[in-house]
């Protein structure tokens, strides 16, 4: 009889279920690597994509879109030229760090390795671009990964790179590359693309702007939107189904603290989660360097890892802090956002967001960095009692916490939050902005 996965975060498609049909050796490939059963964002957009569609991809953070795209680019170049010269470009991809394209590229690794004659090339800022150039010069690549800054520095330099018959491009984290902060560089990339190629844009936080996707000169695309389903929320008509952008195993919690007690707070957590890996997001590189240098002094957290990871960092100090923390099964690492997106780091229990994230969407990311792919995870956010909403609420709901300790006992306190600002005309504010993408 046919088994079906035991995993809630899976589906009942098989990956050699999957139309049109994936190729043996990357059928091998993921036997391999331990994956059977394909997610639902798997499900619904390999075939797309492996089809010629163009795609816009909206899923909770963990829900496994790396492989969603990766296995279409490694298909899409097999069939259009598994043997291409050294320079023709055929595929690339694009992310806004240099952790999570090297991520990428580890991940595609094993079925890129299945096309015998196609050479990636991982291209991130933070090395030497000349060793870049002397690499691509010297045994060609066919499809690059990388950060929207290397990847336009290396086109700029190189006229021997091929791009006129590229097949594919995708934009990791497309919300980010597209809206903010990469636009010369991305559109200069763009610019030099083939029209007739495939696109797909991917993220956790997509926006629907019909510009941005101009931008990304999509043809058409099809919209893949995946949700985790929602515990009930309180409130609501019973038999209503929820959707949410947030993964179902993750519980959220907020902590009511005053300026002046966030640091004892942070100190208090972190030693009450002494069995946990945890992941602290602060506003900046300075913040991070500076609770670095702190908490390893204090006697109680002696016996504790703790690490620090910043975009300020050198290269090599930031992979030797990545490398370190994902080798942990407990420990600390205090990072700013550059951490924040599509890291896909083993065991993470606990994240705590001690300021909040400039970027409203990035709360969202944050906190993915656990429950990933159907597990269990926790996330507490530091909140200001001056926050009006939330003081306000506090109010309606008579739900007081005890000064200093965690909202543990009430767990769908953040749903209820947004119930309840639905409710009450409220000034906006950056909570209320926060707590509307729960
Ligand atoms: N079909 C699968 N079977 C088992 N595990 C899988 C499968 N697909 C992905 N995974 C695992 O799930 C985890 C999350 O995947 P991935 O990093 O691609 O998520 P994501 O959707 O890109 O998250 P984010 O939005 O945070 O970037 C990874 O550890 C990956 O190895």
């Amino acid at each position: 009889m046919a088994s079906t996965n035991q995993n809630k975060a899976l589906t009942n498609t098989r990956f050699s279920d999957l139309e049109p049909r994936l190729a043996e050796p990357v059928l091998e490939a993921l036997t391999n690597s331990g994956f059977e059963f394909c997610t639902p964002v798997q499900a619904a957009t390999i075939p797309l994509l492996c089809s010629y569609k163009d795609v816009t991809v909206d899923a909770a953070t963990g829900s496994g879109k790396t492989l969603a795209f990766v296995l279409p680019v490694v298909e899409i170049i097999r069939r259009s030229s598994s043997n291409p010269k050294p320079h023709k470009v055929m595929g690339i991809i694009i992310s806004p760090t240099r952790e999570l394209s090297s991520q990428i590229f580890h991940v595609a690794q094993p079925f890129i390795s299945t096309l015998a004659n196609v050479r990636p090339m991982l291209l991130v800022g933070g090395l030497e671009v000349k060793a870049d150039i002397k690499k691509i010069e010297e045994e060609g690549a066919n499809l690059l990964i990388g950060t929207p800054g290397r990847l336009y520095d290396i086109m700029e330099r190189m006229d021997i790179l091929d791009f006129r018959d590229l097949e594919i491009l995708i934009l990791d984290e497309a919300d980010r590359l597209l809206g903010m902060g990469f636009e010369k560089q991305l559109n200069s990339i763009i610019c030099r693309l083939p029209k007739l190629r495939r696109t797909g844009l991917f993220s956790a936080t997509q926006t629907e702007a019909v510009e941005e996707l101009s931008k990304a000169g999509l043809r058409n695309p099809v919209r893949v939107e995946v949700r985790a389903e929602a515990k009930q929320l309180s409130g609501s008509a019973s038999g209503n189904s929820t959707s949410s952008k947030t993964p179902s195993g993750l519980h959220i919690e907020y902590l009511e603290c005053e300026a002046d007690k966030k640091s004892s707070q942070l100190v208090h957590l972190i030693t009450k989660n002494k069995s946990k890996k945890i992941i602290v997001y602060f506003m900046t590189c300075a913040c991070v360097d500076y609770w670095g240098t702190i908490l390893p002094r204090l006697s109680c957290l002696k016996s504790f890892s703790l690490i620090s990871l910043h975009g300020r960092m050198k290269q090599s100090a930031r992979e030797k802090a990545l490398a370190s923390f994902t080798a942990l099964s407990t420990g600390v690492l205090l990072c700013t956002d550059v951490a924040a997106r599509g890291l896909d780091i083993a065991g993470v229990d606990y994240i705590i967001q001690y300021d909040l994230p400039q970027d409203d969407k990035m709360f969202i990311h944050r906190v993915g960095r656990t429950a990933r792919l159907g597990r269990q995870g926790s996330a507490v956010v530091f909140l200001l009692p001056k926050e009006e909403a939330y003081v306000e609420f506090l109010r309606i709901k008579d739900v007081f916490l005890e000064e200093g300790e965690c909202a543990s006992d009430a767990p769908d306190i953040i749903d209820e939050v947004r119930i309840k600002l639905c409710h009450i005309s409220l000034s906006p504010c950056f909570v209320v902005q926060i707590l509307s993408f729960l």
